[in-house]
Parts: structure tokens; sequence; C-alpha cells
């Protein structure tokens, strides 16, 4: 039976050539003869279900293409009136005949009606697969290429883009029926939901246009197509060119005060003093800005704010001070020749002794600009520019004159040399030492006198440089406070508060030996907290009290008792180990000037 099958197949096979000639009569024909035989050959074969379904299968697909011949058969004829519509169905043609699609076909048609395809291929380059998961904005009408493109070029579909199935079709041009009868055996792919089928051509309408199809180029087409971006820049040029002079002439002059702090707009107030950056820098802007301008935001301390008054005991360093600092500030023509002021002080001691009290209390009472230097900030925040910074510091207290410049925590900058030191720091050191000895040479000279004092501060002072201890000329130690002194403290610290008069100040005292002026500070803060706490404890919270007074300050402001500070000295700690002590006054004796 497959024998019959094959030879079918044959004759098939030529019906559809004819078909494709246009030779319908004969591939009717022909279509015809085999649906017969095949029909009459089918009931036999019932017992082989395979070939059975695929004999059934074949009858009835060239049932499907004998109507669509007949079709086209009456459609060439003129008889556009047959009520035979195509079939939507996929013709099987190109499936079981893939020769049919080797295209030699197109030379048989006459060259005029060959349609210019636009064929668009699956675009495999890897920029338009990514291309694919891009979402693009809606684009302007006017700006769309593409719409330029099509309506240029193709001329048909008013010169949009082809609709959405047509797109989802790869723009096949077997959708629609095409004048060209034997167009529709082209239509081997063609969509099953394809609503062009009844848009056959009529003698009274113009046949539809295949938006795929160009029409021939237009003469808007011809014109070389302008990019986007060079339409752009035209019309930039040619703005430019309408209105030459207006940037330079319209310059908007108007307040910016945004811009008076600014380096390179600003300008000196009236009556001011004049920065050390205006001075070196009267055009606003050079390369060190950066630096002086970090020197005056970090380092330049306008207002230190302490008196003498304020630090309790130490009165040995506060005699010091004022003769080796004040006196020769206050009496420049005094401290001459062999009496010039010290180049420097160093005070040492344990932390938080008021060391950084006293510089600052030099500084107020001296009238004195003021440069808190921490030489963590030196050594690290401008890596390589530290003996910049160290020049550009002292060139500033020498403009600012009289200063005083405070080096705290300076064994960090100015330990002892050794071959483990960076290039950096080495220099720093360096620079340090030459400046020193800078300031008081002007000192002793004859030129203007710029009175600029150095003081240092450490809690190691056996680590330092000893060429650096050398100009550190006097040396101070600044001990922990004695049992007067810590009595001071308490005073200080707590004469702007209410305390009760049953407070064993004595006892107090001795309790808190081996505290620094710093730890006292911390009990006395802890102690001014207690009563507060407790009050607020027992009225039931702050809420409470809130809505119970109208002004709670006083009501929580309750006084000082034994009890608080008892309280607070078990919070509260000394900070300074004892076996520390021992050495500070061992190199008090060894270096020690006070
Ligand atoms: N003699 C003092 N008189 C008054 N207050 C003091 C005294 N010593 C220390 N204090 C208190 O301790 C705090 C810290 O003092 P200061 O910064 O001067 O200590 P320091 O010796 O410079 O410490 P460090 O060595 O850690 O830098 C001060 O704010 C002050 O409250």
């Amino acid at each position: 039976m497959s024998s019959i099958l094959e030879s079918a197949k044959g004759i098939i096979k030529e019906a559809r050539e004819f078909a494709y000639l246009g030779k319908y009569p004969e591939a009717i024909m022909k279509f015809k003869s085999q649906i017969d035989t095949l029909s009459q050959q089918l009931p036999k074969n019932q017992g082989d279900q395979l070939l059975y379904q695929e004999w059934s299968k074949l009858v009835n697909d060239l049932k499907e293409e004998l109507d669509l011949t007949q079709i086209l058969f009456d459609f060439t004829k003129g008889n556009p009136n047959s009520q035979q519509q195509p079939s939507p169905q996929k013709p099987k043609v190109v499936q079981e005949c893939p020769e049919f699609h080797e295209d030699n076909r197109q030379p048989r048609l006459p060259f005029n009606q060959i349609p210019f395809q636009h064929h668009q291929r699956e675009n495999t380059s890897p920029r338009s697969k990514a291309n694919q998961f891009q979402i693009s904005p809606p684009k302007q009408k006017p700006q769309d290429p593409d719409e330029i493109f099509f309506g240029g070029l193709r001329g048909g579909n008013d010169g949009k883009k082809p609709n959405s199935n047509n797109n989802n079709n790869n723009n096949n041009n077997g959708n629609n029926i095409n004048q060209n009868s034997s167009n529709y055996f082209y239509n081997n792919n063609n969509n099953n939901n394809n609503n062009n089928y009844n848009k056959r051509p009529t003698n009274n309408n113009p046949p539809a246009k295949d938006p795929d199809v160009w029409d021939p180029p237009s003469k808007k087409a011809d014109k070389p197509k302008q990019s986007q971006k060079d339409q752009k820049s035209n019309n930039i040029f040619k703005a430019q060119a309408q209105q030459p002079q207006q940037k330079n002439n319209q310059r908007r002059e108007y307040d910016k005060p945004w811009k008076n702090n600014a380096v390179g707009e600003k300008k000196p107030v009236e009556g001011q003093r004049k920065t050390f950056h205006d001075h070196v820098y009267p055009d606003g802007r050079g390369p060190d800005s950066d630096l002086i301008q970090m020197i005056e935001r970090e380092v330049l301390d306008l207002t230190p704010n302490v008196s003498f008054e304020q630090i309790a005991e130490l009165e040995l360093a506060k005699d010091t001070l004022q003769e080796a600092v004040l006196l020769p500030i206050f009496m420049p023509q005094i401290f001459t020749g062999i009496r010039r002021p010290c180049k420097g002080v160093l005070l040492f001691g344990p932390p938080g002794t008021g060391k950084t009290m006293l510089a600052k209390a030099v500084a107020t009472t001296g009238k004195t600009t003021f440069f808190n230097v921490s030489a963590c900030t030196l050594a690290s925040k401008w890596k390589g520019e530290s003996e910049k910074l160290v020049r550009l510091l002292f060139e500033m207290a020498k403009f600012y004159a009289p200063s005083t410049i405070f080096f705290d925590e300076i064994d960090a900058l100015g330990s002892k040399r050794g071959d483990n030191d960076g290039d950096s720091a080495r220099k720093v050191k360096t620079q340090m030492l030459i400046e020193m000895d800078g300031v008081s040479g002007a000192a002793s000279s004859g030129e203007e006198r710029k009175t600029v004092m150095c003081l240092a501060a450490t809690n190691r002072p056996w680590d330092l440089d000893e060429a650096l201890i050398r100009r550190l000329e006097r040396r101070i130690y600044i001990p922990l406070p004695s049992d007067t002194g810590r009595k001071l403290l308490f005073e200080i610290n707590l004469n702007s508060l209410k305390l009760s008069p049953n407070i064993n100040w004595d006892q107090l005292v001795k309790k808190c030996e081996g505290y620094s002026g710093a730890d006292i500070a911390n009990v006395c803060r802890e102690a001014s907290m207690l009563p507060m706490r407790r009050k607020l404890k027992e009225e039931g919270g702050f809420q409470k009290l809130q809505q119970k007074y109208e002004d709670i300050s006083n009501v929580v402001d309750v006084p000082l008792e034994q009890k608080d500070f008892d309280e607070a000295l078990k919070i509260v700690n000394k900070s300074v180990s004892t076996e520390y002590l021992k050495e500070y006054e061992n190199w008090m004796k060894d270096f020690g000037a006070g």
C-alpha cells in the first residue's frame, strides 16, 4: 500500500507544480484524480491504523489544496464573485515539498512585477539580543528614525511602521494575498490569525498594500539622511550664529552671597583683619590654599577662654609660664639678649592634670593667637605634606603674632629619631626643629618682633627626641593634684551647684587620692546627676513630674549630699597608674627645667 501512497505523492507534486506555474486547470485535474484514487483505496486499509491515518490526512490535505487552487483559478479568470474563501489553515505545500522553496521561482515573473521585498532577517548580533531586553522610552514622532525611514522610503502604509501583527510575523510577506496569484504559494509561514485573507482586491477597491513591500524611493528619501546628532549640533551652531554676542553682553550681575565664603571670591571686609590666606594669596587662590584653610579651620582657636583662676593648684607651673611666656609678650623690649624669651615650654605629667588648660590660659591671658595643634592631625591627615604643614603653621603664627602654638601629645610627632622612622616623620621633625629656631631667631634679631611661643605637652617625655627637648627650654612637671589641689578642684567644679552642708570634704579629698583633675571633674559630674535621678524616680518619672509642676527644673535641682559623692566614687575610678608617677619624677630630676 505504501507504494500506492508514494506514487500518489509523485502525482500530487506534479499537481502542485502546475499550480505554482499558474496552470490551475491541470493542477485541479491532477488533484481531483488523486483524491478519487486515494479515496477509493482508503476503506480497504483500515486494518493498518498508522497507514490509514496518513492516508486520510493526505486526502483531506489534497481537498484543501484543491479548494485553494480552485479559488486562485477563479480569481485569475476575473471572477471576484466567487463565494469560496481560502481556508486560513496553513497549506502543507512547503512542509511536504521543501524543494518548492528553492528560489528559482523569481525569474518566472516579469521583472517589473517582482515585489521589492524588505526581508527583515532575524538579527542575531549580540547587541540586538541585548536590546531585546531593553524597554526604550516612547519616541517623539519626528525624532523616530524608523518613522522617517518608513515614511520616506516605504511610501505605503502612510509612513507608519507595519502593525504589530506583521512585526510578530517577522514581516513575512505572505500575510496578504498578492495580486500575483502565484505568490499565494509563497505564504508558507502564514499565520492562522491573519485577517488579511478577507481583504481580497476587488475591481472597485485598490489592492491592499503590503507594508513590507516598498514603493519606489520618493524624492524626499533620496536626500542623504541626517543623523539626529548632526541635526542637533547644526541647530546649536545656527542658534549661536543668530546670537553671537548675547552671552558676553548679558553677563548676569547680581549678588552671589553663597560665594562670599568661597576661596577666590572672598573680599576682605573693611575693618576686619586680613587673614593669612588673603595675605599670601591676594588673588584668592594659591597652591597651598587647602593646607592654609585646614589650619585656619581646625588648628586656629580664636577663643580659648581659660583663665589661670580656673586652674586648681599648679602654682609653680603658672609662675613659670607667666615668666617664660607672658612677660616677654607684654615687655618685649626687656627680654632681649641673654634675657631673650625661651624657644619653647614643655608641660609633662600624667593625663588629665591640666596641661592643655594651662596652655589655653597662657593664650587667653597674653591675648595671643592660639594654635592648638594635635600632633596626630599633622602626622596622619596630610600624609606627605606634614612638613609643609609645619612650615605653614609657623608662618601663620608669625603673621598672627603674638601667637602661642600648643603641640598636644608632642611625643607622637617628636619622638626620638631612629632607623625605623619613615621619610615623612623624619622630615617633619627636622622641619619642626628648624621652625622653632626660626621663631626665637626673629625675636632676638633687630627686626620687627614676632613673638611666637611654642608650648608642648606630653604624657611620655622620655620618648621625646633630644634635639626637641633642648629647644623646649623650660620643662615643667604637671603632677597629680595634692590634697589642697583636689579640694580646690571640687570647689571649682561644684561652684554652680547646690550642696548639702553635711558633706565631709576632708574625707572626700582623702578618698580621691591618686585622682587627676580630670578624674575629679568626672566624680563631680556623676555626683551631680544622682540627686536628680533620685528625685525623678520618687516622683514617678519625667512625664508625671512635668504634668505636676509647671517648672520642673527647680524641683529636680536637689542639693548634693555625701551619699552622692560616695556613690560617684564607686563608679569613677582613677585613671592614672601609680607606676608612671615615679618615672615622671625621675625624668624631672634628669631633664626638668621649671
Ligand atoms: N588643675 C586643674 N584645674 C582645673 N581643672 C582641671 C585641672 N586639671 C584637670 N582639670 C580638668 O580636667 C580636664 C582635662 O584637663 P586637660 O585637658 O588640661 O588635661 P591634660 O593634662 O591636657 O590631659 P592630657 O594629657 O590627657 O591631654 C579639664 O577640662 C578640667 O575639667
